[in-house]
């Protein structure tokens, strides 16, 4: 079997490229499974930036070929935050529930019009000695009230993608994954078109 290296530690991502990927019987192969996998500090100011550091590390330190991904919440009403602050927009340790509360509160006097919102995930790809590619993927929606639903990952219970009534997180896994921002990013990058 195939087997693809990605560099995350989180688990909701983790389970999502799982059943991309198993389509094509491929194998995926996170930094929970390597040893001494090491944790890499987000630094980058973009989505691009912060991708090239975790799939580059990691192909530079076990010369082999990464995909990586970094993605978040840009919602209109906040000047595009969380943005690239996503993982950890109320403090670290990263906290899903936190964040939710934080963005929520935020968004406590913003009328409905008003909540629109887009999740990004940027997929980079490192090979030792080869330019670095990257794909990128959104999916539209706006912010509810209050959390709902128990699938996914992240800000997943308050976001309701267009075209729904229901939050991310009350959709079967499988149809998030035929819509999402990481989905989108994953054609993007079967049909071989990079993003600059
Ligand atoms: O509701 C959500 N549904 C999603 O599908 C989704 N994708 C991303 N996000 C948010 O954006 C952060 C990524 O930050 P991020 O790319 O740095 O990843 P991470 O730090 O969690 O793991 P790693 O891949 O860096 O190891 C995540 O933690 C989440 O808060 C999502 N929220
Ligand atoms: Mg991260």
């Amino acid at each position: 079997m195939k087997k693809i290296v990605i560099a995350t530690k989180n688990k909701g991502k983790i389970a999502e490229f799982k059943q991309f990927f198993s389509k094509n019987n491929v194998e995926v192969v996170s930094l929970l499974d390597l040893e001494d996998a090491p944790d890499i500090e987000e630094t980058g100011k973009t989505f691009e930036e912060n991708a090239a550091l975790k799939a580059e590390e990691i192909s530079r330190r076990f010369n082999i070929a990464v995909l990586s991904d970094d993605s978040g919440l840009i919602i209109d009403a906040l000047d595009g935050r969380p943005g690239i602050f996503s993982a950890r927009y109320a403090g670290e340790p990263t906290d899903d529930k936190a964040n939710i509360r934080k963005v929520l509160g935020e968004l406590s006097e913003v009328p409905e019009a008003e909540r629109t919102a887009r999740f990004i995930c940027v997929l980079a790809i490192a090979v030792p000695d080869k330019e670095t590619v990257f794909y990128q993927g959104y999916c539209k929606g706006t912010i509810g009230h209050t959390e709902i639903g128990e699938n996914g990952f992240g800000y997943d219970p308050i976001f309701i993608p267009d075209g729904y009534t229901q939050t991310m997180a009350e959709l079967p896994p499988e149809e998030k994954n035929k819509i999402s921002h990481r989905k989108n990013a994953i054609s993007q990058l079967e049909k071989g078109l990079y993003s600059k």
